[in-house]
């Protein structure tokens, strides 16, 4: 069902705000998490649409996963009854590939889907394949599942041409119960593949190397450890945050976070003249009125994050001067622009190039969201905007982002969500209610 974000501008954000676990950390994890048996409990996990979806699938496999509180699963998987997931779960998320490594590390055959996600770009699987091949699996693709198998994994050694954050999870799951010894190279150093490594480790796994380009794992016979994991904290979202503190010209203080993690945006949000101060844990993030233009160009990490892109775009469009934004990872991941055009901003593309022109303003109107992040930048872009803009197709906002209005309101945001019945509940202090008929409520 079609939902809805209605933001009306004009506010400076203002406040305290604690970031949630990270997305594609838990979804890795939750994943891995089928290599063991049983008592593995997991803390910051953020209850998403994404998180959601890999749990119904695993609960689906024959895993017993049960939410004991608002932020922490149990999961318990003595035995996989079913090697094969359901198309119609797994099409929701682009995660539930991460389930091939381990599934066939533990099970030795499994039938999974293509999966399913965002329309970002073609994002192929070859990776995935060639490693998991080189362990000595067979796979192959019928009728839109990817079929595989192997009497047993051995240790190899894998180049990976382009340091895939998803083959490296996978390589590396399947790679913990392989006979022997397997080197990743020009692997993917994301933090949320250190942080899945970690997370195997503790329960048994012997993996070295993880947030380097070279990872080496020793295999073992099994894993199944007892453990209690917490997830880190989400960089894209604390990042999301960030920009829309500095959209706003707001003073904000972010916390639950990694510094360390977000590194390239906060350089390009002082390049572009933000005041950020770091503490071990904690951003406090002031814009002046006035920023300066930059260049970003998306590089795997620790270059700047694809998935930070729109919303650093949706900025830029009301910084006066030229910016250039060059996305390296993802084709179509500049359709964001037409929707952002809709509200007055000057972008044009060419190929994997953005060329932004600062306006001075940008106006309200209806846009849609046509991925996750994209839906992100164009509330963060409401939010700069004069009058009120209508966020459509923002379901896919809740894929990674838990309470993202209400987070946004209890920060001077004025919002509102709604979903396709017209059912409206406002956030935000200044919300009118007499003009969609919006029950106003404060928490
Ligand atoms: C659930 C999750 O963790 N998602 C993240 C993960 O996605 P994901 O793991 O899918 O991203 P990858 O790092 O694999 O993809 C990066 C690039 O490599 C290409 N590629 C990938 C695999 C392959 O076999 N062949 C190939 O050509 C992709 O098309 C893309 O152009 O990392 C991306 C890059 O940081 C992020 O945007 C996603 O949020
Ligand atoms: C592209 C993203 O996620 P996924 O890989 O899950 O589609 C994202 O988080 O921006």
């Amino acid at each position: 069902m079609d939902q809805k974000i209605i933001v009306r501008g004009g506010r400076r954000l203002k406040g305290r705000v604690r970031v949630n676990g990270a997305k594609n950390a838990a979804l890795a994890i939750l994943c891995g998490a089928t290599l063991a048996g049983e008592n593995v409990v997991l803390d910051n996990v953020p209850n998403i649409t994404d998180v959601q979806h890999i749990i119904q699938v695993l609960s689906f496999l024959g895993a017993r996963v049960v939410w004991w509180r608002e932020d922490a699963v149990t999961i318990s998987v003595p035995s996989l009854t079913v090697r094969e997931a359901p198309y119609d779960l797994v099409k929701k998320l682009r995660a539930s590939n991460l389930l091939l490594g381990p599934l066939l590390a533990r099970c030795g055959e499994v039938r999974i889907p293509l999966p399913g996600g965002c329309n970002i770009g073609a994002r192929p699987m070859d990776l995935h394949f060639k490693g998991l091949s080189a362990l000595g699996a067979e796979l192959s693709l019928e009728k839109g599942y990817i079929c595989a198998k192997a009497k047993r994994l051995r240790g190899a050694q894998v180049y990976l041409d382009f340091p895939s954050v998803g083959a490296t999870e996978n390589i590396m799951m399947a790679a913990c119960l392989a006979e022997g010894q397997t080197l990743i190279q020009n692997a993917a150093k994301e933090p949320e593949v250190v942080d899945l490594a970690n997370f195997l480790n503790s329960l048994g796994a012997r993996i070295f190397g993880a947030g380097t380009d070279v990872i080496r794992i020793e295999g073992v016979k099994e894993l199944g450890r007892p453990v209690h994991y917490s997830v880190i904290p989400d960089r894209i979202e604390a990042g999301t945050l960030m920009v829309a503190a500095v959209a706003t010209r707001g003073e904000v203080e972010i916390e639950g976070v990694i510094p360390r993690h977000i590194q390239p945006l906060t350089a390009k949000l002082r390049e572009m003249g933000a005041e950020i101060v770091e503490g071990e844990d904690v951003f406090y993030i002031k814009a002046p009125d006035e920023l300066r233009p930059v260049n970003v160009k998306t590089m795997p990490y620790p270059g700047f994050p694809t998935d930070m892109q729109s919303q650093v775009m949706a900025l830029l469009s009301t910084v006066p001067g030229t910016s250039l934004i060059v996305e390296n990872i993802y084709e179509n991941r500049f359709q964001v622009a037409q929707e952002l055009r809709r509200m007055g901003a000057q972008i044009k593309v060419e190929g994997r190039v953005a060329v932004v022109e600062g306006v001075p303003r940008l106006y309200g109107a209806q846009v849609r969201a046509t991925d996750l992040r994209a839906g992100a930048a164009l509330v963060i872009a409401g939010l700069m905007a004069e009058g009120e803009t209508e966020v459509v197709g923002a379901e896919v906002i809740y894929r990674g982002y838990k309470d993202f209005e209400k987070r946004l309101a209890r920060l001077g945001a004025d919002l509102a969500a709604a979903n396709g019945q017209e059912q409206f509940f406002a956030l935000g202090e200044k919300s009118d209610p007499g003009r969609r008929n919006i029950p106003t409520y404060r928490e």
